[in-house]
Protein backbone atom coordinates (compact mmCIF):
# COMPACT_ATOMS: atom_id res chain seq x y z
CA UNK A 1 0.00 0.00 0.00
CA UNK A 2 2.39 2.71 -1.32
CA UNK A 3 -0.08 5.05 -2.22
CA UNK A 4 -3.28 5.78 -0.22
CA UNK A 5 -6.68 7.85 -1.13
CA UNK A 6 -8.62 8.49 2.06
CA UNK A 7 -11.89 10.47 2.20
CA UNK A 8 -13.20 12.58 4.80
CA UNK A 9 -10.92 14.39 7.25
CA UNK A 10 -13.09 14.14 9.92
CA UNK A 11 -12.21 12.34 13.74
CA UNK A 12 -12.13 9.08 12.37
CA UNK A 13 -9.71 9.72 9.52
CA UNK A 14 -7.21 11.53 12.26
CA UNK A 15 -7.78 7.76 14.02
CA UNK A 16 -7.04 5.51 10.75
CA UNK A 17 -3.57 8.05 9.99
CA UNK A 18 -2.68 7.48 13.54
CA UNK A 19 -3.27 4.28 13.61
CA UNK A 20 -1.09 3.86 10.34
CA UNK A 21 1.13 6.14 11.57
CA UNK A 22 2.17 3.60 14.44
CA UNK A 23 1.66 0.23 12.68
CA UNK A 24 3.24 0.43 8.99
CA UNK A 25 6.40 -0.75 8.45
CA UNK A 26 7.23 2.44 6.62
CA UNK A 27 6.49 5.89 5.00
CA UNK A 28 3.66 5.58 2.41
CA UNK A 29 4.74 6.80 -0.81
CA UNK A 30 1.60 9.21 -1.17
CA UNK A 31 -1.57 10.35 0.42
CA UNK A 32 -4.18 11.87 -1.21
CA UNK A 33 -6.70 13.29 0.84
CA UNK A 34 -10.27 14.27 -0.50
CA UNK A 35 -12.45 16.61 1.38
CA UNK A 36 -15.69 18.70 0.71
CA UNK A 37 -14.84 22.69 -0.71
CA UNK A 38 -14.42 24.52 2.30
CA UNK A 39 -12.71 21.68 3.99
CA UNK A 40 -9.41 21.74 3.19
CA UNK A 41 -7.52 23.89 6.11
CA UNK A 42 -8.84 20.93 8.54
CA UNK A 43 -7.70 18.39 5.51
CA UNK A 44 -3.98 20.42 5.65
CA UNK A 45 -4.01 20.24 9.49
CA UNK A 46 -4.77 16.49 9.60
CA UNK A 47 -1.99 16.06 7.25
CA UNK A 48 0.48 18.05 9.40
CA UNK A 49 -0.68 16.69 12.90
CA UNK A 50 -0.15 12.71 11.30
CA UNK A 51 2.85 12.69 8.91
CA UNK A 52 2.24 9.17 7.33
CA UNK A 53 3.37 9.78 4.05
CA UNK A 54 6.27 11.35 2.06
CA UNK A 55 4.52 13.23 -0.32
CA UNK A 56 0.51 14.55 0.25
CA UNK A 57 -2.17 16.23 -1.51
CA UNK A 58 -5.83 18.00 -0.51
CA UNK A 59 -8.46 17.63 -3.49
CA UNK A 60 -12.08 18.90 -3.51
CA UNK A 61 -12.31 17.11 -7.11
CA UNK A 62 -12.15 13.04 -7.79
CA UNK A 63 -10.13 13.31 -10.96
CA UNK A 64 -7.44 14.76 -9.42
CA UNK A 65 -7.70 12.68 -6.15
CA UNK A 66 -7.68 9.50 -8.67
CA UNK A 67 -4.98 10.98 -10.83
CA UNK A 68 -2.75 10.89 -7.53
CA UNK A 69 -2.42 6.65 -8.33
CA UNK A 70 -4.02 5.34 -5.08
CA UNK A 71 -4.11 1.60 -5.33
CA UNK A 72 -7.12 1.67 -2.46
CA UNK A 73 -9.23 4.70 -1.37
CA UNK A 74 -10.94 4.67 2.42
CA UNK A 75 -14.30 6.18 2.69
CA UNK A 76 -14.31 7.81 6.11
CA UNK A 77 -16.50 10.53 5.22
CA UNK A 78 -20.98 9.32 5.77
CA UNK A 79 -23.28 8.54 3.13
CA UNK A 80 -23.13 11.07 1.05
CA UNK A 81 -19.37 10.54 0.04
CA UNK A 82 -20.36 6.78 -0.65
CA UNK A 83 -23.28 8.44 -3.14
CA UNK A 84 -21.10 10.61 -4.97
CA UNK A 85 -17.87 8.94 -5.50
CA UNK A 86 -18.17 5.34 -5.14
CA UNK A 87 -19.03 3.45 -8.51
CA UNK A 88 -16.58 6.19 -10.00
CA UNK A 89 -13.65 5.18 -7.07
CA UNK A 90 -14.66 1.74 -8.16
CA UNK A 91 -15.16 1.74 -11.76
CA UNK A 92 -11.51 3.28 -12.06
CA UNK A 93 -9.86 0.08 -10.70
CA UNK A 94 -9.73 0.92 -7.00
CA UNK A 95 -10.60 -0.91 -4.53
CA UNK A 96 -12.64 1.09 -1.69
CA UNK A 97 -13.14 0.58 1.67
CA UNK A 98 -16.32 1.74 2.72
CA UNK A 99 -16.81 2.41 6.67
CA UNK A 100 -20.72 4.32 6.14
CA UNK A 101 -21.58 0.51 4.93
CA UNK A 102 -25.39 2.08 5.69
CA UNK A 103 -25.16 4.00 2.28
CA UNK A 104 -25.77 0.15 1.27
CA UNK A 105 -29.35 -0.18 2.60
CA UNK A 106 -30.35 2.11 -0.63
CA UNK A 107 -30.88 -0.67 -3.06
CA UNK A 108 -29.59 1.13 -6.30
CA UNK A 109 -27.20 2.65 -4.69
CA UNK A 110 -25.73 -0.99 -3.43
CA UNK A 111 -26.47 -2.47 -7.49
CA UNK A 112 -24.58 0.31 -8.52
CA UNK A 113 -21.47 -0.16 -6.54
CA UNK A 114 -21.93 -3.72 -7.08
CA UNK A 115 -21.59 -3.28 -10.79
CA UNK A 116 -19.30 -0.32 -10.33
CA UNK A 117 -17.00 -3.06 -8.79
CA UNK A 118 -17.21 -5.43 -11.17
CA UNK A 119 -16.81 -3.20 -14.40
CA UNK A 120 -13.49 -2.22 -13.38
CA UNK A 121 -12.59 -5.40 -11.63
CA UNK A 122 -12.42 -3.75 -8.15
CA UNK A 123 -13.02 -5.02 -4.27
CA UNK A 124 -15.64 -3.00 -2.44
CA UNK A 125 -14.80 -3.62 1.08
CA UNK A 126 -16.75 -3.25 4.03
CA UNK A 127 -14.82 -3.37 7.64
CA UNK A 128 -16.43 -4.61 10.66
CA UNK A 129 -16.38 -0.50 11.99
CA UNK A 130 -17.77 0.19 15.07
CA UNK A 131 -18.61 -3.65 16.20
CA UNK A 132 -17.16 -7.19 16.29
CA UNK A 133 -18.17 -10.65 15.44
CA UNK A 134 -18.47 -10.40 11.72
CA UNK A 135 -16.09 -13.31 11.12
CA UNK A 136 -18.23 -15.93 13.05
CA UNK A 137 -21.43 -14.11 11.63
CA UNK A 138 -20.32 -14.05 8.30
CA UNK A 139 -19.13 -18.38 8.79
CA UNK A 140 -21.97 -19.20 10.51
CA UNK A 141 -24.30 -17.52 7.81
CA UNK A 142 -22.89 -20.33 6.10
CA UNK A 143 -24.30 -23.08 8.11
CA UNK A 144 -27.58 -21.39 7.96
CA UNK A 145 -28.73 -18.34 10.12
CA UNK A 146 -32.00 -18.48 12.53
CA UNK A 147 -32.05 -14.99 13.69
CA UNK A 148 -29.76 -12.03 14.11
CA UNK A 149 -30.69 -8.88 16.13
CA UNK A 150 -28.43 -5.48 16.84
CA UNK A 151 -28.94 -3.72 19.68
CA UNK A 152 -27.20 0.13 19.24
CA UNK A 153 -27.07 2.23 22.44
CA UNK A 154 -25.23 5.17 23.10
CA UNK A 155 -25.65 8.11 25.67
CA UNK A 156 -28.11 10.89 24.62
CA UNK A 157 -25.74 13.15 23.47
CA UNK A 158 -24.28 10.63 20.48
CA UNK A 159 -28.37 10.98 19.31
CA UNK A 160 -28.01 14.41 19.26
CA UNK A 161 -28.90 16.50 15.83
CA UNK A 162 -30.64 12.92 14.18
CA UNK A 163 -34.19 11.57 13.81
CA UNK A 164 -33.84 10.02 17.53
CA UNK A 165 -34.35 13.94 18.60
CA UNK A 166 -38.42 13.50 17.55
CA UNK A 167 -38.63 10.06 18.91
CA UNK A 168 -37.44 10.95 22.46
CA UNK A 169 -36.70 13.74 24.69
CA UNK A 170 -33.07 13.01 24.55
CA UNK A 171 -32.24 16.20 27.37
CA UNK A 172 -34.74 15.17 29.97
CA UNK A 173 -34.23 11.37 29.65
CA UNK A 174 -33.58 9.36 32.92
CA UNK A 175 -33.65 6.01 32.37
CA UNK A 176 -32.70 3.64 29.10
CA UNK A 177 -35.14 4.29 26.03
CA UNK A 178 -35.59 2.27 22.90
CA UNK A 179 -36.77 4.98 20.34
CA UNK A 180 -36.44 2.99 17.47
CA UNK A 181 -37.57 -0.79 16.68
CA UNK A 182 -37.00 -2.18 13.07
CA UNK A 183 -35.30 -3.49 10.64
CA UNK A 184 -31.63 -2.87 9.61
CA UNK A 185 -32.72 -1.40 6.74
CA UNK A 186 -34.79 1.31 7.93
CA UNK A 187 -32.59 2.12 10.96
CA UNK A 188 -29.49 2.34 8.40
CA UNK A 189 -30.94 5.24 6.28
CA UNK A 190 -33.28 6.86 9.22
CA UNK A 191 -29.53 7.11 11.34
CA UNK A 192 -26.79 7.50 9.03
CA UNK A 193 -24.66 8.76 11.57
CA UNK A 194 -25.01 6.20 13.94
CA UNK A 195 -26.83 2.79 12.40
CA UNK A 196 -23.70 1.91 9.96
CA UNK A 197 -22.80 -1.14 12.07
CA UNK A 198 -26.72 -2.35 11.04
CA UNK A 199 -26.13 -2.61 8.02
CA UNK A 200 -22.74 -3.75 8.58
CA UNK A 201 -24.27 -6.67 10.87
CA UNK A 202 -27.07 -7.30 7.48
CA UNK A 203 -24.61 -7.59 4.96
CA UNK A 204 -22.50 -10.01 6.29
CA UNK A 205 -25.65 -12.05 8.23
CA UNK A 206 -29.30 -12.57 7.67
CA UNK A 207 -29.66 -9.56 5.14
CA UNK A 208 -31.05 -5.62 5.87
CA UNK A 209 -34.70 -7.07 6.17
CA UNK A 210 -34.33 -9.91 8.21
CA UNK A 211 -31.96 -8.08 11.00
CA UNK A 212 -33.83 -7.03 14.00
CA UNK A 213 -32.45 -3.58 14.81
CA UNK A 214 -33.42 -1.88 18.45
CA UNK A 215 -31.60 1.88 19.06
CA UNK A 216 -31.30 3.35 22.51
CA UNK A 217 -30.40 6.26 24.02
CA UNK A 218 -29.13 5.41 27.50
CA UNK A 219 -28.30 8.54 29.92
CA UNK A 220 -26.49 5.69 32.80
CA UNK A 221 -23.79 5.00 29.62
CA UNK A 222 -20.59 6.87 28.86
CA UNK A 223 -19.81 4.47 25.74
CA UNK A 224 -21.29 3.51 22.51
CA UNK A 225 -22.61 0.15 23.25
CA UNK A 226 -23.09 -2.55 20.44
CA UNK A 227 -24.66 -6.07 21.13
CA UNK A 228 -24.95 -8.75 18.05
CA UNK A 229 -26.71 -11.95 18.84
CA UNK A 230 -26.82 -14.75 16.80
CA UNK A 231 -28.65 -18.14 16.50
CA UNK A 232 -27.68 -20.48 13.58
CA UNK A 233 -27.59 -23.59 12.63
CA UNK A 234 -23.48 -23.97 13.83
CA UNK A 235 -22.89 -21.71 17.15
CA UNK A 236 -25.20 -19.29 18.90
CA UNK A 237 -23.18 -15.96 20.26
CA UNK A 238 -23.37 -12.95 21.67
CA UNK A 239 -20.75 -10.44 21.25
CA UNK A 240 -21.20 -6.94 23.15
CA UNK A 241 -18.89 -3.93 22.47
CA UNK A 242 -18.62 -1.10 24.92
CA UNK A 243 -16.48 1.42 22.55
CA UNK A 244 -14.95 4.87 23.76
CA UNK A 245 -16.59 7.69 21.82
CA UNK A 246 -14.23 9.73 19.12
CA UNK A 247 -12.74 12.81 21.41
CA UNK A 248 -13.87 14.68 18.10
CA UNK A 249 -17.32 13.10 17.48
CA UNK A 250 -19.55 11.54 19.88
CA UNK A 251 -21.51 9.47 17.37
CA UNK A 252 -18.32 7.53 16.59
CA UNK A 253 -16.42 4.78 17.96
CA UNK A 254 -12.82 4.98 18.04
CA UNK A 255 -12.98 1.69 16.98
CA UNK A 256 -14.47 2.11 13.50
CA UNK A 257 -11.44 3.73 12.97
CA UNK A 258 -9.41 1.07 13.52
CA UNK A 259 -11.15 -1.42 11.80
CA UNK A 260 -10.30 0.63 9.16
CA UNK A 261 -6.40 0.79 9.29
CA UNK A 262 -6.88 -2.89 10.08
CA UNK A 263 -8.27 -3.40 6.80
CA UNK A 264 -5.64 -1.59 5.25
CA UNK A 265 -2.63 -2.70 7.11
CA UNK A 266 -3.91 -6.28 6.07
CA UNK A 267 -3.38 -5.42 2.07
CA UNK A 268 0.44 -5.27 3.17
CA UNK A 269 1.06 -8.29 5.24
CA UNK A 270 2.32 -11.10 4.85
CA UNK A 271 -0.26 -12.92 7.42
CA UNK A 272 -3.54 -12.23 7.29
CA UNK A 273 -5.77 -12.25 10.59
N1 LIG B 1 -19.29 1.43 10.18
C1 LIG B 1 -19.13 2.00 11.37
O1 LIG B 1 -18.95 1.33 12.38
C2 LIG B 1 -19.17 3.49 11.49
C3 LIG B 1 -19.28 4.30 10.39
N2 LIG B 1 -19.28 5.68 10.51
C4 LIG B 1 -19.33 6.49 9.29
O2 LIG B 1 -18.15 7.25 9.21
C5 LIG B 1 -18.44 8.58 8.83
C6 LIG B 1 -17.32 9.53 9.28
O3 LIG B 1 -17.29 9.60 10.68
P1 LIG B 1 -16.51 10.78 11.41
O4 LIG B 1 -15.13 10.91 10.90
O5 LIG B 1 -16.72 10.58 12.86
O6 LIG B 1 -17.34 12.06 10.92
P2 LIG B 1 -16.86 13.59 10.88
O7 LIG B 1 -18.12 14.38 10.73
O8 LIG B 1 -15.93 13.87 12.01
O9 LIG B 1 -16.00 13.70 9.54
C7 LIG B 1 -16.52 13.57 8.25
C8 LIG B 1 -15.53 14.14 7.25
O10 LIG B 1 -15.95 13.80 5.93
C9 LIG B 1 -15.93 14.97 5.12
N3 LIG B 1 -16.97 14.83 4.10
C10 LIG B 1 -18.30 14.83 4.29
N4 LIG B 1 -18.94 14.65 3.12
C11 LIG B 1 -17.97 14.53 2.17
C12 LIG B 1 -18.01 14.34 0.77
N5 LIG B 1 -19.16 14.26 0.10
N6 LIG B 1 -16.81 14.23 0.12
C13 LIG B 1 -15.65 14.33 0.78
N7 LIG B 1 -15.57 14.52 2.12
C14 LIG B 1 -16.72 14.63 2.79
C15 LIG B 1 -16.20 16.11 6.07
O11 LIG B 1 -15.76 17.33 5.54
C16 LIG B 1 -15.37 15.66 7.28
O12 LIG B 1 -14.01 15.96 7.08
C17 LIG B 1 -19.82 8.83 9.47
O13 LIG B 1 -20.54 9.84 8.80
C18 LIG B 1 -20.50 7.47 9.29
O14 LIG B 1 -21.15 7.42 8.03
C19 LIG B 1 -19.16 6.26 11.75
C20 LIG B 1 -19.05 5.49 12.86
C21 LIG B 1 -19.05 4.04 12.83
O1 LIG C 1 -19.35 4.36 15.97
C1 LIG C 1 -20.34 3.78 16.42
O2 LIG C 1 -20.48 3.52 17.63
C2 LIG C 1 -21.39 3.25 15.51
C3 LIG C 1 -21.90 4.22 14.54
O3 LIG C 1 -21.82 5.41 14.73
C4 LIG C 1 -22.50 3.68 13.33
O4 LIG C 1 -22.77 2.49 13.27
O5 LIG C 1 -22.73 4.48 12.41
Amino acid sequence: MERLGLIGAGGMAATVLDALAAALPAPLEHLAILTRPGGEARAEALLRAHPVARDATVHTALDPFLATGPAVVAECAGHAAVRAHGAAVLRSGRDLVVISVGALADPALHTALEDAAQAGGAQLILPAGAVGGLDALGAARLSGLEAVTYVGRKPPAAWRGTAAEEMADLATLREATVFFTGTAREAAQRFPQNANVAAAVALAGLGFEQTAVQLVADPTVTRNEHEVAVRSACADFTIRLAGHPSPANPKTSLSAGYSVARTLLNRVARVVI
